[in-house]
């Protein structure tokens, strides 16, 4: 039997993947997507075939690898909860390096050409001076970003070893969501400074903790790198347009490489809702690094990627945005659920 040419996107049904399927969709990729729906949406998958399972099944991988040609696998799968990762260490070991062991061993003994991984900028730790390049030595602090380190040195050693060629694409803050608001960030327990804003500022949640305001910063607090989402998918295009044109294997930071202070984006939050904001001052939360930042100068020169969307408004804009649409959609569900009962 011919095997389909196909593209595999594992965690395509979950934030960052899933805004990268829809792009690959509209670029008239083939595509399957394989995820477990832990975190995911079946509905966040607007292209391709949805296959639910999970990437540690070997038997799901051989029957995935024997219906198609994977030419690249994107692979987003995993668990990415900082403060769950020290808490549960060894799930996260499991599910972002094991298994990640058993889906690229599928990929080297079936002939996948190209393999782009989801990392971090947790990979870098507290970097010196607050800005990491590829050449910053990394010193995860937790669980989750060695867990990810890790994978990246399997990946290096699978791919240095085999025809196997990867790009890993080290993501700073991620926010935003799909400027049709058709996706966006729906992760259950999600932690992130921008969700939990625009949650917060659309009354999903009572208040807001600001982290620590004794740093060493300007205004006190922890400064981060946040790119918007449809930037960070396009580069994931990029990378694989990268790989098919036989360039090398590649690490390359993802971020606009300048940086926003919490109180920076609770205003900016506060200012486009037009809501006040109830915010509490807490401790630090243990872990958090003063500043990190990216430095991009590598994926601008090897991927060519230009950000279109470096822009902190337009960024809490579209976060908001889709916030105030699941809203109504919530609202909208509890009101058909009430009214069945009396059709
Ligand atoms: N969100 C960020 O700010 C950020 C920053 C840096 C790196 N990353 C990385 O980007 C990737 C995507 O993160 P996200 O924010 O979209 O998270 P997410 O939780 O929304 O997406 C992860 C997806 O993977 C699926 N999944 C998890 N374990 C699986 C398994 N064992 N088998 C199959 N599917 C599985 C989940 O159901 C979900 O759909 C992750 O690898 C993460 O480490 C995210
Ligand atoms: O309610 C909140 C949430 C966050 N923060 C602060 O906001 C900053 C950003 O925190 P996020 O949780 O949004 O993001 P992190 O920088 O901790 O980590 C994120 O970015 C990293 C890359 O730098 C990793 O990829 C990680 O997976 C991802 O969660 C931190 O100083 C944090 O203390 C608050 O003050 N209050």
């Amino acid at each position: 039997m011919r095997r389909i040419p196909s593209i595999l996107v594992t965690g395509g049904a979950g934030y960052i993947g899933s805004h990268v399927v829809a792009q690959l969709g509209e670029q008239g990729e083939r595509i399957v997507v394989l995820d477990n729906l832990s975190t995911g949406h079946s509905k966040a998958v607007l292209f391709g075939r949805l296959v639910v399972g999970d990437i540690g099944n070997r038997k799901l991988l051989a029957a995935l690898f024997r219906e198609y040609e994977f030419e690249a696998v994107l692979h987003f799968a995993a668990r990415t909860v900082v403060p769950e990762s020290v808490a549960r260490p060894l799930e996260y070991y499991d599910c972002n390096t094991a298994r990640a062991r058993t889906l690229m061993s599928a990929c080297v003994e079936h002939g996948v050409k190209y393999f782009i991984f989801s990392s971090t900028a947790a990979v870098y730790g507290e970097p010196p001076g607050g800005t990491a390049s590829e050449h910053t030595s990394p010193a995860p602090l937790n669980p989750y970003g060695r867990s990810k380190l890790m994978t990246e040195w399997m990946l290096q050693d699978a791919c240095n070893a085999s025809a196997m060629r990867y790009v890993i694409l080290r993501y700073f803050n991620v926010a935003g969501c799909d400027g049709a608001g058709r996706i966006g960030q729906d992760t259950p327990g999600a932690t992130h400074l921008v969700k939990v804003a625009c949650q917060h500022a659309t009354g999903q949640r009572p208040h807001l903790s600001i982290y620590g305001t004794d740093y060493a910063t300007q205004d006190g607090t922890c400064i981060r790198d946040y790119i918007h989402v449809e930037d960070l998918a396009d580069a994931h295009l990029q990378a694989l347009a990268y790989l098919r044109g036989n360039n090398e294997s590649l690490i390359a930071n993802c971020g606009y490489g300048h940086g926003f202070s919490v109180r920076e984006v609770l205003e900016t939050v506060r200012r486009i809702s037009g809501q006040r904001l109830d915010i509490r001052e807490s401790e630090r939360r243990p872990g958090d690094m003063a500043v990190v930042v990216a430095d991009n100068s590598r994926i601008r020169a090897r991927l060519g990627w230009k950000p279109t969307r470096d822009d902190i408004d337009l960024i809490v804009n579209s976060a908001l945005n889709w916030e105030r649409n699941m809203t109504a959609r919530r609202t909208l569900e509890g009101m058909q659920c009430v009214a069945r009962p009396n059709q």
